[in-house]
């Protein structure tokens, strides 16, 4: 809508009610989340351990800031905004651990510098218990993977 472009987008829940009541539980809202992703992926794209691994699979990072904002509006409000499939875009990166734990902790910092602490450990929970899965379906993938190549042992 002309003229609207600096206000904050509206939230168009599957479950408004579910919405507030996690807004006034947590602090969080849309521009908090929005100004979350701005700045984590700024720390990710400057990180030598990260930063690398997104530039070779990112050249235009507005779609990708998009996407993960809907992804965390769903994710921490609700809003039903992401309709994605994270773990195929995630299994067959070159990842371990290492990298896992270098995202959380990045993310965690972020987290508490952009949001209040109930707001920050709602999101933090969430972030840790997809990071899992996601490590969890990295490794089945390189199992399976492993398993077509004969073992010499
Ligand atoms: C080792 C850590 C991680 C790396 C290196 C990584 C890297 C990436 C890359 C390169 C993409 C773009 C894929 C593409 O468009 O082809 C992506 C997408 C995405 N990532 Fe991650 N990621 C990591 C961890 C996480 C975690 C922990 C979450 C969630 C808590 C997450 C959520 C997402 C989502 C929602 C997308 C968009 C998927 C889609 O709808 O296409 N990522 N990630």
């Amino acid at each position: 809508m002309v003229g609207m472009q600096s206000e904050q987008p509206r939230i168009s829940s599957a479950r408004p009610e579910m919405t507030r009541a996690i807004m006034d539980k947590t602090g969080l809202d849309q521009g908090m989340l929005t100004d979350l992703v701005h700045r984590f992926y700024g720390k990710v794209r400057a990180d030598s351990v990260l930063g690398p691994i997104f530039a070779s699979r990112i050249t235009d990072w507005e779609p990708h800031l998009a996407r993960m904002i809907a992804f965390w509006s769903s994710v921490a409000l609700m809003t039903g905004q992401y309709h994605g499939a994270p773990v195929p875009a995630h299994a067959h990166l070159p990842v371990t651990r290492t990298h896992f734990d270098r995202w959380l902790s990045l993310f965690r910092e972020t987290a508490y510098e952009t949001c209040p602490p109930a707001g920050a450990a709602h999101v933090m929970i969430r972030a840790e218990r997809i990071a899992h899965s996601l490590h969890m379906a990295v490794e089945d993938t390189a199992r399976a993977n492993s398993k077509t190549v004969p073992n010499l042992r």
